[in-house]
């Protein structure tokens, strides 16, 4: 029987061999990509560890197979348990557009306080690209994962809020907004922004990575993301004053030349960032964000290194973490044994190298590298590589196990 993975009071964590893991399949694509996913974490350990090790999976409710075990979208029960595990992984879920419930993934991320959406995008060769040089698309988006517009704070046009807020603001600002305006607020607090900041460039000085930038739309939404962008910068002075310069100071004082050791913060407006993660891309390393901008442009960046397919992630918190896909639950592709589960899988690395199972983790990465040399790719990179071998996703898993194997 399996034993919980525990955290200790500096974060680290202890993880026994047989660490109980639990599960959220996902509805749409979910179950065909988690069931691959699956396959080949418990593969890499094989292959890492032999006997020694080995993931106790648990599966816990959530979603539209949730609600037809339970009658709940969400139970209290899944989120103590995850809680309790400190280490999860899930499937995508579905949120209906404009009506219904809201998003239970965001729900997680909010009830567990996963303050940091950490996604990586990394070229994976021979993936296609649409990019000349897709080499130097090399990043880690860190996006807020509890406010902003995000926060689900919404009032639906003609109804009595919207209006007394709209008569609200009337008085306040003068603002003349239609009497059936539907409003939405984006709160972006100083000390959510600030923790969020200090994990991108924690990170950055771990992995000995040149720059954060602190990507915001300061100069149209002031006290949001303007506030944003200049909390990022109090976080890097108060926290990591020693390990970090601002970019006049690069030029002032190194003539443009980082000195080792140290992380560059700068800041970038949005929509100017999203040319210059496609003509610049070798500029910029970890990006933080608030939480809109960090949904738009982790699939914006995901298209840049081979698609939805491949672009992993993880949401993490002071007291656990959760990894998931950055894409969704592509419906129209739900039960064909179709899609890609690169995101999944890679999702699935991230978490072994979370675990510190960094060999399990590095035998996947050169396992999908592999099978994709192979040409043996799911549809959405076999219809961009001339040649290639369409294969379903759970036997693009199987090829990946086959690999890690050394066959
Ligand atoms: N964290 C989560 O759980 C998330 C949930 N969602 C939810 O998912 C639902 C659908 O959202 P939608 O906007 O359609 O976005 P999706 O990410 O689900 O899919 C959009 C398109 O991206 C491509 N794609 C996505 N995943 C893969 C994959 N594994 N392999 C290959 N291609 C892939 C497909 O492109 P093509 O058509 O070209 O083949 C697909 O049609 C919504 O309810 C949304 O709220 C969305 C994002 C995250
Ligand atoms: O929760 C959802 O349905 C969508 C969320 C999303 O797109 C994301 O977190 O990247
Ligand atoms: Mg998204």
């Amino acid at each position: 029987m399996g034993k919980k993975i525990t955290k200790n009071g500096d974060g680290s964590l202890n993880v026994p061999d047989n660490p109980v893991i639990p599960f959220i399949e996902g509805d749409g694509i979910g179950p065909d990509i988690w069931h691959a996913a699956r396959m080949v974490m418990d593969g890499a350990v094989a292959v890492a560890y032999g006997d020694s090790r080995g993931i106790d999976w648990l599966e816990v409710d959530a979603g539209e197979k949730g609600y037809r075990r339970t009658g709940e979208w969400l139970p209290d029960k899944t989120l103590e348990t995850i809680e309790a595990h400190v280490v999860a992984i899930k499937g995508p879920m579905t949120t209906p557009v404009g009506k219904g419930i809201r998003s239970l993934n965001v729900a997680i991320r909010q009830k567990l306080d996963l303050y940091a959406c950490v996604r990586p995008v990394k070229y994976i060769d021979p993936v296609p690209s649409p990019m000349k040089d897709p080499k130097d698309v090399n990043m880690v988006v860190f996006r807020e994962n509890t406010e902003d517009l995000y926060a689900g704070i919404e009032f639906e046009s003609g109804t009595a809020e919207a209006r007394a807020l709209i008569d609200f603001l009337r008085e306040k600002t003068g603002a003349d907004l239609a009497p059936d305006t539907g409003i939405g607020i984006k709160p972006i607090s100083p000390g959510n922004t600030k923790r969020l900041v200090a994990a991108a460039i924690r990170y950055a000085l771990d992995n000995r990575l040149p720059s954060v930038t602190l990507m915001h739309k300061g100069n149209i939404m002031k006290y949001t993301e303007g506030a944003f962008r200049k909390w990022g910068y109090e976080a890097a002075l108060e926290q990591f004053g020693d390990q970090t310069l601002t970019e006049a100071e690069l030029w002032e004082k190194y003539d443009g030349v980082p000195p080792s050791g140290k992380v560059v913060i700068k800041d970038r407006i949005a929509d100017m960032l999203f040319q210059q993660i496609l003509l610049r891309p070798a500029e910029y390393s970890v990006i933080a964000t608030p939480n809109l901008n960090g949904d738009y442009i982790s699939d914006a960046l995901a298209a840049q290194v081979g698609g939805l397919g491949m672009a992993p992630g993880a949401n993490i918190g002071d007291t656990c973490a959760v990894f998931e896909a950055t894409h969704g639950t592509a419906p129209k592709y739900t039960g064909l044994d179709k899609v890609n589960p690169g995101s999944l899988i890679l999702s699935g690395a991230m978490m072994l190298d979370y675990m510190g199972w960094r060999e399990a983790a590095a035998l996947i990465r050169d396992g999908i590298s592999a099978a994709i040399k192979a040409g043996t790719v799911t549809y959405d990179l076999a219809r961009q590589i001339e040649g290639a071998t369409e294969v379903k996703c759970s036997e693009f898993a199987r090829k990946i196990i086959e690999k890690m194997a050394g066959k």
